[in-house]
């Protein structure tokens, strides 16, 4: 995974842009993933003493720690260029409940209590998550969170009023319960954050995958971010047959791709050609194609060329290589070249859809997809809603 995107681009078959509204979509989602972090924490049973200079030292222990009566209020984000993404999540209150054991000790006299307790909070929780290279996929670091307490009042078994002794121990355990809980808050949330990125990554992995065929989506290099869209690079080989494609000279550039849809797939002749040919190979693409100019069968060996007037579609062999292109619904003759033979219809539409189905992408809310053929590679852009069914798929796989 190369630090420097553009030293990588050769390389990349795919990228995915993500633009901030995008991420606003995202992010209404966020609530329900920490709030999923908050319920789903585990807080560990704690033990500890402070000496009190010269009159002795004090036990305590927390066991139980649990949390109630969740709720979180409204998230906000922003992208940061070049550093990443700086999140808000305001107006979390909970209850926790726990047990207490406290105990005295001197050189005069030694006692110690158990004691159930409840904390009343209002938290405001802040996670700043760097994107990186983690393994060969883009991997979140969340390290960088923190919680604002705004109240955090310990009451021991319901006991309201403390007196001064009891107020000054509270105010004890209550710092330390603070660090407990953003410990293990801000953990879940790490771990969430990665699920997350993982889920997104191998669904569309899975949605590259058909049979024998699958395409290698490794990154190959970090993620960009900017004030307005996060992009990730990918490999985008095909592996069949035991045979994975190489890409040495793809032609990417961030200026090819705008920033007015929701999501954005680059992809190059160089990921989409070993595809096709591996999906005739596998038998996987019949296609027969009749139209007022001719018809053919496809034999040969497939290469998808594109082209800014439209998508070309290359069968080699054949004796009067005719070109067509798909300009829209019209096919028209556009030239003659040598032993390769095009025919661009749209019945590949019609297939192309079969296949997008197949593979699952019905499950996602799409809007208005675009398929913009450029010179060596092809641009797919949509606006996208994240169905809920998705994010209770996604929450399953948090807290297993
Ligand atoms: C995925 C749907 C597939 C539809 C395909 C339509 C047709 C496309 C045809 C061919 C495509 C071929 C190329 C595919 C390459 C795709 C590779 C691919 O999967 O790219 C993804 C890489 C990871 C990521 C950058 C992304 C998207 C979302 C990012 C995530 C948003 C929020 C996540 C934060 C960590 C939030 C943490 C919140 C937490 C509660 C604190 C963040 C930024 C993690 C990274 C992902 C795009």
């Amino acid at each position: 995974c190369l630090q420097d995107p553009a030293s990588a681009y050769r390389f990349t078959g795919a990228v995915c842009r993500l633009t901030y509204p995008a991420a606003v979509v995202l992010n209404e989602k966020t609530t329900k993933v920490i709030e999923a972090a908050f319920q789903h924490a585990r807080y560990p049973s704690m033990k500890g003493e402070k000496s009190l200079l010269f009159i002795g030292k004090v036990m305590y222990g927390l066991d139980n720690l649990e949390i109630h009566n969740l709720s979180i209020g409204q998230s906000a984000f922003e992208l940061h260029p070049g550093e990443g993404i700086a999140m808000e999540i305001s107006n979390v209150s909970a209850v926790f409940k726990g047990t207490i054991q406290y105990g005295y000790g001197s050189w005069l006299v030694n006692f110690g209590h158990s004691v159930d307790f409840e904390i009343d909070s209002q938290i405001d929780l802040g996670i700043n998550p760097k994107l990186y290279c983690g393994d060969g996929k883009v991997a979140a670091d969340t390290t960088d969170c923190y919680l604002n307490f705004h109240k955090l009042r310990l009451h021991l078994q319901g006991d309201k009023e403390p007196n001064w002794l009891k107020k000054l121990f509270t105010d004890f355990i209550t710092l330390t319960v603070k660090l407990v809980i953003k410990g293990q808050i801000c953990k879940e949330i790490n771990k969430a954050a990665n699920i997350l990125a993982d889920f997104i990554q191998d669904t569309a992995e899975q949605f590259l995958t058909d049979g024998d065929i699958s395409v290698d989506i490794g990154i190959t290099a970090a993620p960009v971010i900017t004030a307005n869209y996060i992009e990730s690079y990918h490999k985008g080989l095909t592996k069949y047959n035991n045979k994975i494609a190489v890409i040495n000279e793809s032609v990417f550039h961030p200026s090819q791709l705008t920033e007015d849809r929701m999501i954005y797939f680059w992809i190059s002749d160089q990921f989409l050609n070993p595809m096709l040919k591996a999906a005739h190979q596998d038998g996987r693409f019949q296609l027969n194609v009749s139209g007022e100019e001719l018809t053919v069968n496809n034999t040969g060996e497939h290469k998808m060329h594109f082209l800014h007037e439209g998508v070309y579609y290359l069968r080699g062999g054949g004796s009067q290589p005719t070109y067509m292109a798909l300009c829209g619904k019209v096919i028209s003759f556009i030239s003659t070249l040598k032993d390769a033979f095009v025919v661009c219809v749209p019945v590949l539409g019609v297939e192309l859809t079969r296949l997008l189905d197949k593979q699952g992408l019905y499950q996602f809310d799409l809007f208005n997809p675009e398929v913009l053929p450029r010179d060596g590679f092809v641009v797919i852009q949509m606006d996208f809603g994240f169905p809920h069914h998705l994010l209770v798929e996604f929450l399953k796989r948090t807290l297993q």
